[in-house]
């Protein structure tokens, strides 16, 4: 199968977010001919520490309607990317400091909470969603890290409880994978098919 026509499969999948890595370390980067994708589905780029001109114009060439900042950004740096979603993203391993939040309460649309690894992202790893408890805000978050098919009951378990208030979204990515950007379809399905029937 192409890579155009692998990227329409999953956007066949109808999610709500379509991630592209613009991360040039990363073994997921992406450098592509943007296939056409419906317009229900916002187009997401994921950067690490991106020089602000360069997200921009990727925001530009590739009519991307979000962006995801895995990297060291400041809430300035979010302030000044305007006109699509800012999702911001902190990276947790046992423990994290939620005050860390405030100033960037105004600068971003969501936050996304994934695990701390040695990678800034794509780790394959959970992190303790009981620290979740502590969640200060009232921002829609987006749950990530490690997210497979073997977490479906954790998931939903977590999705029944008080701290999953404001989790708007799932993230997944290396779970699904069957080679570095090459997600397995079915498996997909597989995953958004119990979380749609029983949640
Ligand atoms: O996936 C990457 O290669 C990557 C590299 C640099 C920054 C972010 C990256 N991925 C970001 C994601 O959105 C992942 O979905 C998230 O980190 C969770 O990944 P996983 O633990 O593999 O489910």
């Amino acid at each position: 199968m192409k890579y155009k026509d692998h990227i329409e499969a999953v956007a066949n999948l109808q999610p709500d977010f379509l991630g592209f890595i613009f991360y040039n370390k990363s073994a997921r980067n992406f450098d592509s001919i943007m296939p056409d994708i419906p317009k229900s589905i916002k187009k997401v780029g994921v950067f690490v520490d991106e020089k602000l001109e360069t997200v921009k114009e990727t925001i530009e060439k590739y009519n991307l309607q979000a962006v995801q900042l895995h990297g060291n950004e400041t809430p300035e740096y979010c302030a000044q990317i305007n006109n699509v979603e800012v999702i911001k993203v902190f990276s947790i391993k046992d423990e994290f400091n939620f005050d860390v939040l405030q100033p960037y309460e105004k600068a971003c649309d969501y936050y996304l909470f994934d695990t701390k690894g040695k990678l800034p992202g794509g780790n394959g790893y959970t992190f303790n969603w009981n620290v979740l408890k502590h969640y200060p805000s009232t921002k829609p978050y987006f749950l990530s890290g490690g997210i497979g098919l073997n977490e479906i009951e954790s998931v939903l378990s977590f999705l029944r409880r008080q701290e999953s208030q404001y989790c708007y979204a799932l993230d997944v990515n290396s779970k699904f994978e069957i080679e570095p950007g090459l997600k397995n379809i079915e498996e997909l399905e597989k995953f958004i098919t119990h979380l749609s029937i029983r949640t």
